[in-house]
């Protein structure tokens, strides 16, 4: 059967002092991130994942935004060189976590980079953004890795937010949503839905046709309910301070055989 398990890793204490890139930085309160997490992790668990917590790293400020470290496809797990060298001591523990599963591991290597907060699959199709984190080279390496596996690996410029799933994720019957203010090319992706705030393009798939989204994204959960959907609201205001969006705080594995 499927797995529904899910990495998530507790925010490190150094959180405040994480990345900022294309906003005004703002000061963080680190317990009520603590929180918000927290309630982050039991949606998760509430709607069927079994989540499994990859060992802390306190030392990495950014280590909560856990999606950037890995890319799962099938039962691969490509463990990514971060664009920002700040971040790339963050690797090895999920390396750990991720072969205890039973992964099969694979690497991105110098001088490619890459964050998993740019990679975007709509089933078989793999789109990666080539943008402030991710090199051409990290974009060969991923189509290597994955390419012989089934993926149709599919390039796109990301320019105006700080990953590909900054600016678009996708439902769960593939539509792909955007706030188009953040999107460089809405005709690159086949079925494309204008979404009205910059944070309702972030959509985490719980199952079936449930969604987890930011609570700061009301017009959108709106719009999405309204097209038959279920949306599960966190919010996660804390970790918007630091460009941090649902998706990339967890990496849901859905293709590993127990
Ligand atoms: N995948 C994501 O959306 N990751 C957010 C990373 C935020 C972090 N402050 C960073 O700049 O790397």
């Amino acid at each position: 059967m499927p797995s529904k398990k899910a990495l998530v890793r507790r925010p490190s204490p150094r959180l405040a002092e994480g990345l900022v890139t294309h906003i005004e930085r703002e000061k963080v309160d680190v317990d009520r991130a603590v929180e918000q997490w927290e309630a982050y992790v039991e949606a998760l668990r509430t709607h069927g994942w079994e989540t499994i917590e990859v060992e802390p790293a306190d030392d990495c400020p950014d280590s909560v935004f856990v999606e950037d470290t890995v890319v799962m496809y099938r039962n691969v797990a490509l463990i990514t060189r971060p664009g920002a060298e700040s971040r790339r001591e963050e690797t090895a523990g999920v390396e750990e976590a991720v072969a205890r599963l039973g992964c099969s591991v694979n690497w991105i290597w110098e001088p490619g980079t890459l964050d998993g907060g740019d990679v975007l699959k709509v089933g078989e199709t793999v789109y990666v953004g080539r943008g402030g984190r991710t090199n051409a080279a990290g974009v060969q390496q991923l189509r290597a890795a994955f390419e012989p596996l089934g993926a149709r690996v599919v390039a796109v410029p990301v320019s105006k937010v700080l990953h590909l799933k900054s600016a678009v994720t996708a439902l769960p019957d593939g539509t792909v949503v955007g706030h188009i203010p953040k999107v460089d090319r809405p005709s690159l992706f086949p079925g494309f839905l204008s979404v009205p705030e910059e944070s309702g393009a972030h959509v985490v798939l719980l199952g079936a046709h449930k969604l987890l989204m930011a609570a700061s994204a009301p017009q959108t959960a709106e719009l999405l309910t309204d097209l038959g959907h279920e949306v599960v609201t966190v919010d996660i205001g804390e970790f918007e301070k630091l460009e941090g969006c649902v998706t990339c705080l967890s990496v849901r594995l859905r293709e590993l055989y127990a």
